[in-house]
């Protein structure tokens, strides 16, 4: 019988426990698949010596699982950060942010030795932007950055009532075909008021994790 996303998701969860050492901070994304992945720790038993969160969500479970949350200021590096993507390329490059977390989780990758990506293989494609780019922008900032990102030939729309965990706005950026992510992502946070937007090129993920029909496949 076919195995449905989530069902990929919890098997993809459950294979990144291996990469968890215990007595370790671990760095911990955001998103419907870390959340398997949080269960299966749980479910592990492995105890943490803490966990720095990329978001309010994620860290609200890792509280309610009783692990300690150690802030990002207080480590030097992450061993290990596992989180999900919403696209991932053939060179490992991956937009992120569909749960508007991609700043954070920006920052925890780049200070993670190891970058662990998890989801399931829909995430695979060929040729990055299908999935709308999310760009965190200063508030005050958004019309003139939509103006920019709609000249590059993207249609910028902006996430209606959502505001991130530091305050911000995020626009998706529609229709979009990225040949280059690294120069786009570098070009795209030059522009006053972006914060960061969601290409996952410069610092891509070390391992992927991918949830198939016929198993876990790590890339
Ligand atoms: O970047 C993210 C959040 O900002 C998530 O990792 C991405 O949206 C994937 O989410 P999911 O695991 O729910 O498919």
């Amino acid at each position: 019988m076919e195995m449905d996303a989530l069902s990929l998701k919890k098997l993809v969860a459950k294979a990144a426990l291996e990469y968890v050492e215990a007595g370790t901070v671990l760095g911990v994304g955001t998103g419907s698949t870390v959340d398997c992945f949080l269960d299966a720790l749980a479910e592990s038993g492995l105890q943490l010596k803490g966990a720095v969160s990329s978001s309010v969500r994620s860290e609200k479970k890792l509280r309610d699982m009783g692990v300690p949350i150690v802030e990002m200021n207080d480590v030097t590096e992450l061993s290990v950060y596992v989180d999900g993507a919403d696209e991932i390329d053939p060179e490992f490059a991956l937009i992120k942010g569909g749960g508007g977390a991609l700043t954070r989780e920006k920052i925890a990758a780049d200070i993670s030795k190891k970058f662990v990506c998890i989801a399931d293989e829909s995430k695979l494609v060929p040729v990055l932007g299908a999935f709308p780019l999310p760009v965190e922008v200063i508030p005050m900032a958004r019309e003139a950055i939509a103006r920019k990102l709609n000249a590059l030939g993207g249609r910028a729309v902006l996430r209606a009532g959502f505001t991130t965990d530091n305050g911000n706005e995020i626009l998706d950026v529609h229709g979009l075909q990225i040949q280059d992510p690294a120069a786009l992502e570098q070009a795209i946070n030059q522009w006053p008021g972006v914060v960061t937007n969601g290409l996952f090129a410069l610092r891509r993920a070390d391992v992927v994790l991918l949830g198939t029909q016929n198993g876990v496949k790590t890339l």
